[in-house]
């Protein structure tokens, strides 16, 4: 039954472009994801991976095959019902997309203004956050302030302050380097372990493929496992 499985994609097809232009580029994607699974895809830049990527974050309509999370059927969903789904994810992306605007604990509170928390739960629970990412110091920063490192920890603090049942993170290491990169991806499997949650993400960071449970590989569309 799909349900046990946080992520469960089944004969996947994606295209971009109308008529003539339209161009295939992802091809019959399978792929199981277990609760609390780390997965890693890797594969040449062009090949799919951001495409599927926001696919599975509820960010893209599918448009053919089965691409269930957390049991819930993508395919022709209603808005209402991504709505919901994507309330189940975390997302981290390389340009973090922190607000400049809003300091360091702003910018993670403002990822629970959708969850049903009263604001004691909610400072709780954005100290607690941000204390294990190691920033409980830079609270009242804001982003500009702060290292390339530190600002990609303020994102894993955001995406994770909602307590998601997915994280989906696409080069999360991309600016950073060799120790901060590692740094990062070791607090995001920490805190997901804790939490039970499941991750996947994409990396051209060799240095981090340890870390993943199962790695994935993508070319040209197509989606190969790969020993981990
Ligand atoms: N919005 C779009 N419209 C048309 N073509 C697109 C669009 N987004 C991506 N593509 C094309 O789809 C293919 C897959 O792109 P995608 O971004 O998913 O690859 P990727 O593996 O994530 O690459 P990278 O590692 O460089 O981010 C590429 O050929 C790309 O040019």
């Amino acid at each position: 039954m799909s349900l046990q499985f946080a992520i469960s994609v089944t004969q996947l097809n994606h295209y971009y472009g109308q008529d003539a232009l339209r161009k295939q580029v992802l091809f019959d994607i399978n792929l199981q994801v277990d609760r609390g699974e780390i997965v890693i895809m890797t594969g040449p830049s062009g090949s799919g991976k951001t495409t599927l990527l926001t696919l599975m974050g509820g960010l893209r309509s599918p448009q053919e095959g089965s691409l269930k999370i957390l049991g819930q059927e993508l395919l022709d969903s209603i808005p209402d019902q991504m709505t919901l789904i994507r309330r189940n994810i975390g997302y981290i992306f390389q340009a973090h997309n922190l607000l400049n605007f809003l300091t360091v604990y702003q910018n993670v509170e403002m990822a629970l203004e959708l969850h049903d928390v009263t604001a004691e739960e909610a400072d709780r629970r954005i100290r607690e956050v941000l204390d294990s990412v190691g920033l409980s110091h830079r609270l009242d920063y804001y982003p500009s302030d702060l290292s390339g490192g530190q600002k990609q920890r303020v994102a894993i603090a955001r995406a994770l302050v909602g307590q998601p049942k997915i994280i989906l993170a696409d080069e999360p290491t991309a600016a950073l380097d060799k120790k901060s990169g590692r740094d990062v991806v070791e607090i995001m499997e920490k805190l997901a372990k804790q939490q039970g949650c499941t991750i996947l993400l994409v990396t051209h960071d060799n240095r981090i493929l340890d870390l993943a449970d199962r790695i994935i590989y993508m070319e040209d569309g197509v989606l190969m496992p790969r020993a981990a």
